[in-house]
């Protein structure tokens, strides 16, 4: 019989970024016993990657800013498909977390009156983002870790005991979770240095698990990215919205190829940085779409004199959401103004000193020196887009962050809605701090009233079973590095950032192949430190992920945020009212129709009605004003 390590908690937490870490915190807050499972080291999440900084309407550097205005930005950034009260809520919040950072010991940079400095990034109207350089992830993950070390150390000197309330269990991929009784009750996984499984019978779990972008070549995610958190809420019957939205960051490295996809902070472009095509021209002024026409300067000079007096001019084109710009380098690379390795040109060096630019993007000057031997304060950088960000997500009650199945929740990344068809940058640290903290507490409410169930002995078994299948099969099965590499050219090449009917067809019926090849997936060695057996159980997740996006995108007749269909190029108000949910019986995704939720009046009325025609059918503009001109 196979030996499992067996534990009980009241709540787990998979996932030790930014969201998994303000989970733990609130649960062990809330008198519960938690354990935080981080797949990689405890420490190296997808947050610390995070350059930018923490969108959280302070007004620190323009008084004008609040929680309404960030409102009004993340629905629009979001193409108004946002979930609007997790958008609200988020805005709401956003600065108690940040503020709360600093009582975390955080230490943000500042302004020169010595309140939390904040920057401009693309769609935010005022400067927003806290940031610690371009290193802001690295100090919010310090951060959570230093205030988990200090609980730890609360719970020693009453207990004798470091981990008597708050475990962390590093290196520990969790493959499978278990419902009884209608509710959650337990997970079950590996380590992955030793091999061994481990088992944790708990009431409450919380997804925190990130993103889905290695299935995709050309991407900004690290290798922990592959949709654990997602397919592990379909397996237990939960459901996904949004799915068909990816985010491809507009900037990431071109060359050389070996770096192809890392990010290129949109700090840049905050800072000051504009884009070039190969003839030299500011190209962005050609891309401004009517829905942002108003917000956005026409010409250089404008853009230029935006910098040093925003209240009298307009945006820099540079500045528009992700999936603008993404789409403008597109094209601009399709027409052949683009470079030879497929990039177009970000351009610091001309516009800052070179001190300032050292001071201001000091992980950008060392990623282009070491990487690509290019020095950023003389030379342009050569970028374009990466896949980045997925709006999709495990489907969860805003308030809650509860998901359909009772004593599932989910945070950060992982969850949807939030952020609609689009993200707006810096809009996912701050998600995480609000949602991440909502989770812990709902999670440590849902295990105060609900006792532990005992796992079934059976239910074990068979996911020991599955987790061993790749092993057992050997190297006689599908290799896969092999199957991963084929996934990544299905999704780049038929599912990546312009999408058409046919090709999608040609995804799902690929991607059923790959499917059965995925079931036959074999890897020789041992369960000792073995990355092929670790990527082979991966694979089963990146391949139902992978089929709710392309079944989703197919789906999905316009193009609104990260979804651009070019047989259906404009935005449909008809689909603006649609949410599709993905759900799954074991072998195949299913998507239904959801209305999306029907926002409160007295935010509708944060928007002109001349701004919410751009989105809405005459019906509900017809009902709006049926309600009193306001
Ligand atoms: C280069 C880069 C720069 C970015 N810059 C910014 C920025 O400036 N501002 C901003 O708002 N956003 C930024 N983002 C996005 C942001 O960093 C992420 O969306 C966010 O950090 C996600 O946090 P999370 O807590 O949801 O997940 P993560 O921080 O990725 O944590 C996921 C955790 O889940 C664990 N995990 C996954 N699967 C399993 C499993 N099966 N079992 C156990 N554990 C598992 C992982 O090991 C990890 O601990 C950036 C992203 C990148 C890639």
């Amino acid at each position: 019989m196979t030996n499992i390590e067996r534990h009980a908690y009241d709540v787990v937490v998979i996932g030790a970024g930014g969201a998994g870490l303000r989970a733990a915190i609130e649960a062990r807050l809330a008198g519960m016993k938690t354990a935080v499972i981080s797949k990689s080291l405890f420490g190296k999440a997808h947050t610390v990657m995070a350059e930018g900084g923490a969108a959280a309407a302070m007004g620190n550097r323009n008084a004008r800013d609040n929680w309404m205005v960030h409102f009004r930005d993340t629905m629009r950034g979001g193409k108004f498909l946002n979930n609007f009260r997790m958008a609200e809520l988020h805005a709401k919040e956003a600065p108690d977390r940040i503020w709360e950072l600093e009582t975390y010991g955080a230490l943000f940079d500042r302004t020169p009156d010595g309140k939390i400095s904040q920057r401009n990034f693309g769609g935010h109207e005022y400067p927003r983002l806290a940031h610690v350089g371009d290193r802001t992830g690295l100090e919010l993950i310090r951060t959570l870790q230093q205030k988990i070390v200090s609980l730890q150390q609360e719970d020693y000197a009453e207990t004798g005991d470091y981990d008597s309330r708050l475990r962390v269990f590093a290196e520990t991929t969790i493959t499978e979770i278990f419902v009884q009784d209608g509710r959650v009750a337990g997970c079950f996984g590996y380590y992955r240095e030793s091999g061994d499984f481990v088992h944790f019978d708990a009431p409450s779990i919380v997804l925190a698990t990130g993103g889905v972008g290695k299935s995709y070549k050309v991407t900004s995610n690290s290798w922990e990215y592959t949709g654990d958190g997602h397919a592990l809420a379909l397996r237990t019957g939960a459901t996904l919205i949004n799915m068909e939205f990816l985010q491809f960051h507009p900037t990431g490295m071109v060359w050389p190829p070996s770096v192809k996809g890392i990010l290129v902070t949109e700090s840049v472009r905050g800072d000051g940085g504009v884009l070039k095509n190969t003839s030299g021209k500011r190209f962005m002024f050609d891309y401004v779409p009517d829905v942002f026409r108003k917000q956005y300067a026409e010409t250089e000079e404008e853009a230029d004199r935006w910098y040093d007096d925003p209240d009298n001019n307009r945006r820099p084109p540079e500045l528009l959401p992700r999936d603008e710009v993404a789409r403008a380098i597109n094209s601009e690379v399709k027409e052949g103004r683009g470079t030879e390795a497929g990039g177009v040109l970000l351009d610091i060096a001309s516009r800052l000193p070179a001190e300032q630019v050292r001071k201001r993007l000091p992980s950008m000057y060392h990623q282009f020196k070491e990487l690509a031997d290019v020095d950023i304060t003389k030379q342009p950088m050569e970028v374009g887009p990466t896949c980045h960000y997925v709006m999709g997500g495990v489907e969860v009650d805003a308030d809650t962050a509860e998901a359909a199945v009772p004593g599932l929740f989910a945070a950060g990344e992982v969850s949807g809605g939030m952020h609609g068809s689009n993200r707006l940058g810096g809009n996912s640290l701050s998600d995480l701090l609000v949602f991440g903290k909502r989770a812990g507490e709902f999670a440590a409410k849902f295990a105060q009233a609900n006792p532990r169930i005992r796992v079934k002995a059976g239910d074990i078994e068979a996911a020991v079973e599955t987790a061993l299948a790749p092993l057992t099969r050997g190297d006689a099965g599908e290799n896969p590095y092999t199957l991963h590499a084929d996934l990544q050219a299905v999704m780049g090449d038929l599912v990546g950032i312009i999408r058409r009917q046919g090709e999608l067809e040609e995804s799902l019926t690929k991607l059923a192949e790959l499917k059965e090849r995925v079931k036959k997936v074999g890897v020789g060695g041992g369960r000792r430190y073995n990355p092929g057996w670790h990527l082979a159980l991966d694979l089963r997740n990146m391949v139902i992920v992978s089929e709710c996006t392309a079944k989703a995108a197919l789906e999905r007749e316009e193009s609104r945020g990260g979804h651009t269909r070019e047989d259906h190029p404009g935005m449909s108000s008809k689909w603006r009212q649609v949410n599709l949910v993905c759900s799954y019986d074991g072998e195949d995704v299913h998507l239904t129709h959801k209305p999306v939720p029907t926002m409160r009046r007295e935010l509708l009325e944060l928007f002109e009605v001349s701004e919410l025609s751009k989105y809405m059918t005459d019906e509900e503009l017809a009902e709006l004003a049926e309600g009193g001109a306001e």
